[in-house]
C-alpha cells in the first residue's frame, strides 16, 4: 500500500468514525423512547451517553499508529493472510467489518509481542507516523525476513523502530500522554495482566510505571467493562498536582470513568486543620496502631448488668444474664465488622425473645420482631455491652489518653507522643478514623485499585487500600529508590502484606524512558549509595546534556540558566527548595518533594546539597533533555 492508499483508508475510517458518533447520539436522544419501561431506559440512556462520550473524546488526530500483516503460514492461524489496523478504539465500517481494532483486543497483543526472533505468524509489522492528525509516513518491519525496511537510522541503542525511538526523544510540554504506539513487551506483560492477579512494579524512574499503571486500567476496563463499570477502577496518585500531569491520558484512550485521587482524598471525611510533629506521625502511621485502635474500639464492649425483659401487654419475656453473655461470647467468635456484630447480637437476642414467644403458643411475625429489637429494654442492653460508635469519637478519645488502649503496644515516649491537646484534625489522624471506620463496618472496594508512587506508603495508608480491595486487585507501582516519606518501604514484600497482596508478583522494568544517559549515568551512581537493594536504570535515549555551574548568586544563576533554558522547545522545570519567583509561559517552579512523578524537558536543579540523597535521586531524575545543576555549596560527594 502506497501512502496515496494508506490515506485513502485513513479518510474512510474517519467517515466511519463519524457515522458511529452520529449514531450513538441518535440512540441517546431516541433511547428513553424505545426502552420498555423506566429502569431499562435509564440504564440504556446513561450506557448510551457514556459510550457518545467515549466516542467523542477521540482525539482528532491519529486514528491507528499500525496495522499488522499476518503471513499465511501456520502461525498466523485464524489471521491467515489479514490485515489488521491498531488503533485506540473500534472502528467499524456500515456493515461491521472492523477498520480499526482496539489497541486492547487479543489479536492487538501481536503487535506489541511479534519479533523476528518470534513473529507469531506476522509477516508485517507497519507503524505509522503522524504530524497532528496528518500521516506522513510509515515504517515496515519484514518480520518474517528478520530485518527493519525503509528506516533511517536508529537514536537508541535498544530500539529497533525510528518511529519508537523519535516518539521516545520528542521533547516534552504539557501533560503527559498516553504510550499506546510504543508499549514495549515487558510493559505490554503488565498492562495485560489478569485482573484477578495482583501485581507489583518496581520501576527506576522513567521506566513507564505509570504509564502501564494507566495503560492497565484502560485494559482492564475494556477487557471486564461489565464487572469493573459495577466495582469501580481507583488510580491512587501522590499528590494533585501529579493528577492533573496524568489527568488526560486515560481520556485519550477512551476511559473517562476511572476515578483518579489522592489517598486523602479518599480518607476525607473531615478537614485538615491540625498537624503532627516528626515524631507524632512517626507513630501514627505504625502498623502497630491498627493493634492499639482495635483495643481502643473493643475496649468499648461491656457485661450485661442482669437479665433482660421485655413487657408487651400481659406477656413478659426474660432472657437470663448467663445466657446473655453466652450470647455476647458468641457473636464475639465470629470475628465480624463492629458494627455488624452488635446487629447480629441485636438479632440473636430477638431470636430468643421469639423462641419464647413461640414456646408459649404466640406466632411472632415479622412486625413483632421489629418491634422487639427497637424495644427499649433491647436498646439499652445493647447500648450497655456493645455500643454503637463513631470512628471519630474512638480517635479523639485515644488521642487525649492513649494508655489503656496502647500501654504494652506503644512506649510511653510514644504515647506521650501522640497526645493531642487541641481538638484538631491532622492527615494521620484521618488514617486512623479510616482504620476504625474499618473496623466496625467493611468501607466501600473496588474492583481494582491502581496505586502509584506506593512506596511511599505508610503500613497505616496501605491498610485503607487493603481494606478498599479485598474483593479486588491491585497494582502496585513504585520504586523503593525513590521512597521519601520517613515510613517509606524497604521491602516491597513487606508493602505488599500491609496492602493485603502479599503474594502478588514483583516485576522490575529497568529500560529508562526519560532520563538521558549522560543524566542516568549520574543518578545510578547515587542509586549505588542509597543502600536499596533495586537494579540500575539502562537509558533508551540519547545522551541529552548535563552542566553543572557553580554560582556565588544563586537566584542570578538560576534566572540564567532559564534563560538559555527557554531557548530550546519543551517545558521547563525549577526544582528548588528556595521561592524563586518566575512567570514564563513554559516554567514551573517547584519544591523537591512536589517533582515526583513529573518530568520535564529540561529541569533546572538548585542547590542538591540541600537535598537528602532520596530526594535528590528523585530530583535528578525528572529530565528528559536536559538537566542544569546549579550550586553554590559543594555537591554532594555521589554526584560530585
Ligand atoms: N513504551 C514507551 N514508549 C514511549 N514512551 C514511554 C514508554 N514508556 C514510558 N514512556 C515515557 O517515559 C516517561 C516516563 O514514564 P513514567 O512517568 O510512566 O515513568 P515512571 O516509571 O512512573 O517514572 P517515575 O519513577 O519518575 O515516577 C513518560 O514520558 C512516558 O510517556
Amino acid at each position: 500500500m502506497t501512502l496515496e492508499e494508506e490515506r485513502a483508508h485513513l479518510a474512510a475510517s474517519r467517515a466511519a468514525l463519524a457515522r458511529m458518533l452520529d449514531l450513538a447520539r441518535h440512540r441517546v436522544a431516541t433511547g428513553e423512547q424505545v426502552a420498555g419501561d423506566r429502569y431499562t431506559a435509564e440504564m440504556l440512556g446513561r450506557m448510551l451517553k457514556s459510550y457518545a462520550k467515549e466516542l467523542a473524546e477521540e482525539p482528532d488526530g491519529p486514528l491507528y499508529f499500525g496495522r499488522l500483516r499476518f503471513g499465511t503460514g501456520p502461525a498466523a492461524g485464524d489471521h491467515s493472510g489479514q490485515c489488521y489496523y491498531i488503533g485506540r478504539r473500534h472502528i467499524t465500517d456500515e456493515a461491521g467489518e472492523p477498520m480499526v481494532i482496539d489497541w486492547r483486543a487479543p489479536v492487538s497483543r501481536t503487535f506489541y509481542r511479534a519479533s523476528a526472533r518470534d513473529p507469531m505468524g506476522v509477516a508485517v509489522r507497519r507503524r505509522y507516523g503522524w504530524q497532528g492528525g496528518t500521516l506522513t509516513g510509515f515504517e515496515d518491519e519484514d518480520l518474517g525476513a528478520g530485518q527493519l525496511v525503509a528506516s533511517r537510522p536508529v537514536a537508541s541503542r535498544l530500539l529497533a523502530s525510528r518511529l519508537v525511538a523519535e516518539e521516545i526523544e520528542r521533547p516534552r510540554v504539557g501533560p503527559m500522554r498516553d504510550i499506546v504506539a510504543t508499549i514495549q513487551p515487558d510493559q505490554d506483560d503488565l498492562v495485560r495482566a489478569d485482573l484477578d492477579e495482583s501485581v507489583c512494579v518496581q520501576g527506576a524512574p522513567g521506566t513507564g510505571k505509570t504509564a502501564v499503571g494507566l495503560h492497565r486500567a484502560a485494559y482492564l476496563l475494556y477487557s471486564h467493562r461489565r464487572r469493573l463499570k459495577r466495582d469501580g477502577v481507583l488510580v491512587i496518585g501522590p499528590n494533585p498536582a501529579f493528577l492533573r500531569y496524568i489527568s488526560a491520558v486515560l481520556p485519550a484512550l477512551g476511559e473517562v470513568d476511572i476515578a483518579q485521587r489522592t489517598l486523602d482524598q479518599v480518607l476525607a471525611r473531615r478537614r485538615v486543620t491540625g498537624t503532627d510533629s516528626d515524631a507524632a506521625a512517626a507513630v501514627k502511621h505504625d502498623a502497630r496502631m491498627a493493634s492499639v485502635l482495635s483495643r481502643a474500639l473493643y475496649a468499648r464492649l461491656g457485661e450485661p448488668s442482669g437479665p433482660l425483659t421485655v413487657a408487651e401487654n400481659s406477656a413478659r419475656w426474660r432472657i437470663p444474664e448467663a445466657a446473655l453473655g453466652r450470647l455476647i461470647g458468641q457473636v464475639w467468635q465470629e470475628s465480624l465488622p463492629y458494627g455488624i456484630g452488635r446487629e447480629r447480637l441485636r438479632s440473636r437476642v430477638v431470636g430468643l425473645l421469639q423462641r419464647q414467644a413461640e414456646a408459649r403458643g404466640y406466632a411472632p411475625g415479622a412486625a413483632w420482631i421489629q418491634r422487639m429489637g427497637r424495644s427499649r429494654p433491647v436498646r439499652d442492653f445493647l447500648d450497655q455491652v456493645w455500643p454503637a460508635v463513631r470512628p471519630a469519637d474512638v480517635v479523639a478519645e485515644l488521642l487525649r489518653d492513649p494508655s489503656a488502649a496502647a500501654d504494652g503496644i506503644l512506649t510511653p515516649a510514644e504515647q506521650e507522643a501522640i497526645v493531642r491537646r487541641r481538638a484538631r484534625w491532622s492527615a494521620a489522624d484521618l488514617v486512623l478514623v479510616d482504620e476504625v471506620a474499618g473496623l466496625i463496618d467493611h468501607p466501600e472496594s473496588y474492583g481494582h485499585i491502581i496505586v502509584d508512587e506506593a512506596q511511599d506508603l505508610s503500613p497505616m495508608e496501605c491498610r485503607a487500600l487493603a481494606r478498599r480491595s479485598v474483593h479486588g486487585s491491585l497494582t502496585v507501582l513504585g520504586d523503593l529508590a525513590q521512597g521519601t516519606t520517613p515510613w517509606a518501604a524497604t521491602s516491597w514484600y513487606e508493602q505488599l502484606t500491609h496492602l493485603g497482596k502479599p503474594k502478588a508478583r514483583v516485576v522490575a522494568l529497568t529500560a529508562g524512558f526519560r532520563v538521558p544517559a549522560a543524566v542516568l549515568a549520574l543518578a545510578n551512581r547515587l542509586l549505588a549509595t542509597l543502600d536499596v537493594d533495586v537494579p540500575p536504570t539502562r537509558a533508551v535515549r540519547g545522551e541529552g546534556s548535563l552542566h553543572v555551574r557553580r554560582a556565588d548568586d544563586l537566584a542570578a544563576a538560576t534566572a540564567e540558566a532559564v534563560r538559555e533554558a527557554l531557548g530550546h522547545e519543551g517545558s521547563i522545570g525549577v526544582i528548588t527548595r528556595e521561592p524563586f519567583a518566575l512567570t514564563a509561559d513554559r516554567v514551573t517552579v517547584l519544591h523537591p518533594a512536589m517533582a515526583k512523578g513529573l518530568e520535564f524537558d529540561h529541569v533546572v536543579l538548585v542547590e542538591p546539597a540541600d537535598l537528602p540523597p532520596r530526594l535528590l535521586y528523585v530530583a535528578l531524575t525528572r529530565a528528559v533533555s536536559r538537566l542544569d545543576i546549579v550550586h553554590h555549596r559543594p555537591l554532594p560527594p555521589a554526584i560530585a
